[in-house]
């Protein structure tokens, strides 16, 4: 068994490693290190989700002097996969004065300026960005040891390649190139032909090019069936956190519209965002906020998201290598993770293909039923009232009503009752809320008005407030009464009752991530 310390790494670095959790390099660590450190270019190949990024960013750490020019340069296909091999550059040298800068489009240019200005070591950055400095000449590299090409064969599938050959001009001639992706198709050998000198293949198992601890699955649906399928599919299943691919941006669109209205978590990811909205949703995947992130392939491209449990395929990919991709973002770094596929009957053989090509097991599954999704909640809501008991969290006004009744019904009859209202009320009987007459009147009569704003930009639907107010106060959606949205306006009308229960839940109550800025309604002129 290799251990980094068996590597000739210095110790700041090897501290670095230690902080990171990482206790033995993987197969493509231990075999790209001291191949990387003894310099001469290198193709490496491996799995989804088996450590590349350190595979090539512990050597270039290492690599790196001080000083204040542009030393390496690593090119990835998009933004969110810049940030992320910069954050795990900048992890690795920990302990080391390195100054790593990510470069992308869609951050202001002068920001970037003013921190190339300042003398930066590792730039990590998408081609167009790159290019644009380069003719700016505000990044010179014509003192770059290392060039890295992560996922070189995505960047030429986005028809990067004059890009990439641009800033290859720029480089010296003598630089080490490392090229990484897990699919390697033939046209990547041209480019490693053309600007590669003599480059080593290492490839680990090449066999199997899927993850081997992702459990791979599909389901026969009828295209007219697909949102209900997913959805039953989501309802059944233990989803931590899910990526949901679509083959067109405007499907991303459409499905994040039907999966947000019936109350999942989820939000959408891809290129027509800008890139505030994209790093807003990142984060909320990230930290759990949304649990489900619907994106086009190009988004998830090398992402690294830990605690990924499911990918779901709701477009079949159009190649095996978008597939190899897209499941790869769940079972990362020795965890499990299933990836399940919707084929339709015309998609059939497509699926097969891709089967073939990555020799993955695939099995097929029955669509869960509809008994099968009402057992999977109420196994769900009994969690819930176990966890409500167990924590003492039940509020004084549901224990006086319990009380109340108790006196009149047997218990069990008015838990199921209760339950019964909790299991029909979760989501749905929302359309009567969902009112866009935003009058000049008052609260109707027994009725309290509170004025909600969530911050601007965030999107509040009608639905995401009935069922964060029905879940938390614990009341069904229709007796919250009116929800009315004005652009960035919004308020809630709630029964007298129950009025200062809601004002303090939602006061507690985060949407998209966010909490409520929440005002009661101040009197109003009453119109006469
Ligand atoms: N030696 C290691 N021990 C434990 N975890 C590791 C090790 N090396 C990397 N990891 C972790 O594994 C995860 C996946 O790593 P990384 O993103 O580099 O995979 P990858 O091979 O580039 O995948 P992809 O093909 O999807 O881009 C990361 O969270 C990383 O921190
Ligand atoms: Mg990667």
């Amino acid at each position: 068994m290799t251990i980094f310390s068996d590597f000739p790494l210095h110790k700041s670095i090897l501290q670095a490693i230690y902080d990171m959790g990482f206790e033995e390099p993987s197969p493509i660590q231990a075999a790209c290190i001291p191949k990387v450190l003894e310099g001469g270019d290198l193709i490496g190949q491996a799995q989804t989700g088996t450590g590349k990024t350190a595979a090539f960013g512990i050597p270039l750490i290492e690599k790196v002097t001080p000083g204040n020019r542009v030393q390496a340069i690593v090119l990835t296909p998009t933004r969110e996969l810049a940030i992320q091999v910069a954050g795990e550059l900048l992890r690795i040298s920990k302990y080391k004065k390195v100054r790593t800068l990510p470069i992308y489009g869609g951050q202001s240019i002068g920001h970037q300026i003013r921190a190339l200005r300042q003398g930066v070591q590792v730039v990590v950055g998408t081609p167009g960005r790159v290019l644009d400095h380069l003719r700016r000449k505000t990044l010179k590299l014509d003192h770059v040891h290392t060039l890295v090409l992560d996922e070189a064969d995505e960047m030429l599938d986005m028809g990067f390649i004059d890009d990439i050959e641009t800033i290859i001009n720029h480089l010296p001639e003598d630089r080490q190139t490392l090229l990484f992706s897990a699919t390697m198709p033939p046209e990547i050998k041209r480019l490693a032909t053309r600007y590669m000198k003599q480059p080593q293949t290492i490839a680990v198992s090449r066999e199997e090019v899927t993850a081997p601890l992702i459990e791979q699955v599909y389901y026969k649906v009828f295209e007219r069936n697909k949102v209900e399928t997913l959805c039953r599919i989501l309802d059944s299943e233990d989803v931590e956190l899910g990526i949901i691919f679509c083959r067109t941006k405007r499907g991303v669109d459409e499905l994040t519209e039907v999966l947000q209205a019936r109350g999942y978590l989820a939000d959408g990811l891809h290129g027509d965002l800008s890139q505030a909205q994209r790093d807003k949703v990142m984060n909320a995947f990230r930290e759990g906020s949304i649990e489900l992130l619907i994106a086009t392939d190009v988004a998830a491209r090398g992402i690294d998201v830990g605690n990924v449990s499911h990918v779901i395929n709701y477009d079949i990919p159009q190649d095996s290598e978008s597939y190899v991709h897209r499941i790869g973002r769940t079972g990362r770094a020795g965890r499990k993770g299933i990836a399940m596929t919707l084929v339709t009957p015309r998609e059939m053989r497509q699926m097969m293909f891709i089967q073939k090509q990555t020799k993955a097991q695939l099995i097929c599954r029955n669509v869960p039923s509809l008994e099968e999704v009402a057992e999977r909640k109420q196994e769900q809501l009994r969690e819930q009232l176990v966890n409500l008991l167990e924590s003492d969290g039940v509020a004084d006004m549901y224990l006086k009503v319990a009380n109340s009744l108790i006196a009149q019904y047997p218990a069990e009859k008015i838990a199921a009752a209760a339950l019964h209202l909790a299991f029909h009320t979760e989501i749905g009987e929302t359309d009567d809320t969902d009112a866009y007459n935003f009058g000049e009147t008052g609260a109707a009569k027994g009725m309290v008005r509170f004025f909600l704003n969530v911050g601007r930009n965030v999107n509040v639907r009608p639905q995401d407030l009935v069922r964060e107010i029905s879940e938390s106060v614990g009341i069904p959606g229709k007796a919250v009464g009116r929800i009315d949205i004005f652009e960035n306006f919004t308020f809630v009308e709630v029964p007298e009752d129950v009025a200062p229960f809601v004002y303090e839940s939602l006061r507690q109550t985060r949407i998209n991530g966010r909490r409520i800025n929440l005002e009661p309604a101040k009197p109003r002129a009453k119109r006469s």
